[in-house]
């Protein structure tokens, strides 16, 4: 048995900030996915995997007898899936920033929730809006606090606008130019990142007025405004703004950059080769960067590992 394909995704803009009303935007990435599979003879990492599932399975039991109006799920079916050795097969790298826990959330939904809300049916805000408070408690017990945006994004593998923290939206986004010069691309920091401790810290930090007005006045307001300039294909506004945002985070997001990035980070501002943001909840995996000249950006990164992911 093979379920169906769940994919990874990119935060373009809006992590953290999302947890506190920013705006966000966040597209499918189908260089990477996974799907529940269910085989005889497993190997150590499908029993990992397969172990990980059974604590998780704990978790929705859990969940559902505290939130029974919430969601429920076929609990017996699940467990015995687990029992013939069903796992979640997946090339989306763990702690990367791209949503793997996302897309393992998104699958065990579709395949074993109740009364589910379908990708089918017409998806009014409101429905799309329960589905995000049901992602974000299922989503808790990997991340914590959660937005619910990774399993939303992965569910129904299309853009998502996140306008406000109870206004969301499915949305396009302007087509790429294939011969353009721009374009925004995954830095890979060959180090493993995990968010719960990622969001504890700032939950921490938001206890101090200065970084709750740091978020307020610049982050939360370049971010909104990197939201509108990309979807309006405003590109020239969009790389004032993303040189700001960068700088911001560089300021207040130290230890969600690893340390060995911080002069790189820099530099990019300085030279304006490229402008460097988190992707996800940082602290490794995957850095975001943006550029208005590609070759420029390589020339300069030519030491790290680069997928583009969108060009301008
Ligand atoms: N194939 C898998 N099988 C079982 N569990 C998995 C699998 N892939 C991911 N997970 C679970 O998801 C956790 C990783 O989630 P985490 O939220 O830390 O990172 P992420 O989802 O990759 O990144 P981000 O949320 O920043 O995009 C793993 O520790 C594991 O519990
Ligand atoms: C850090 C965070 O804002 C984004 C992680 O992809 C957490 C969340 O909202 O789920």
């Amino acid at each position: 048995m093979k379920g169906p394909l769940f994919y990874s995704k990119i935060l373009l803009f809006g992590e953290y900030g999302i947890i506190k009303d920013s705006k966000g935007l966040s597209i499918p990435y189908n260089f990477y996915n996974g799907a529940l599979k269910i085989s005889e003879n497993e190997t150590e990492v499908q029993e990992e995997s397969n172990k990980n599932l059974r604590k998780y399975a704990a978790f929705l039991q859990k969940l559902q007898k505290e939130q029974p109006t919430l969601v429920t799920f076929d609990l017996d079916n699940f467990i015995a899936d687990l029992d013939r050795g069903m796992y979640f097969d997946s090339s989306i790298p763990q702690g990367y920033g791209v949503g793997s826990s996302g897309a393992l959330v998104a699958a065990i939904y579709d395949k074993y929730a109740l009364d589910k809300i379908t990708v089918l049916e017409n998806l009014s805000r409101e429905k799309l809006l329960s589905l995000k408070t049901i992602f974000a408690e299922m989503e808790s017990f990997f991340h914590g606090k959660s937005s619910g945006l990774d399993p939303l994004n992965s569910y129904l593998s299309i853009p998502i606008l996140i306008n406000s923290k109870d206004n969301i939206e499915a949305t396009g986004i302007p087509a790429q130019e294939s011969n353009g010069k721009g374009g925004v691309f995954l830095i890979d920091s060959g180090l493993v990142g995990e968010t719960a401790p990622m969001v504890q810290i700032f939950m921490e930090n938001m206890k101090q007025e200065g970084f709750r007005k740091m978020l307020k006045d610049k982050f939360v307001k370049h971010t909104d405004a990197c939201v509108d300039d990309f979807l309006n294909g405003d590109v020239k506004s969009l790389f004032t703004n993303i040189k700001q945002l960068s700088n911001v985070v560089l300021d207040n997001f130290k230890p969600m950059i690893p340390k060995q990035f911080h002069q790189l980070w820099k530099k990019g501002i300085e030279t304006n080769a490229y402008y460097l943001k988190l992707c996800g909840s940082g602290g490794g995996g995957y850095i975001l960067g943006f550029t208005e000249n590609l070759e420029k950006a390589k020339e300069a990164l030519k030491d790290h590992k680069i997928e583009v992911v969108y060009n301008f």
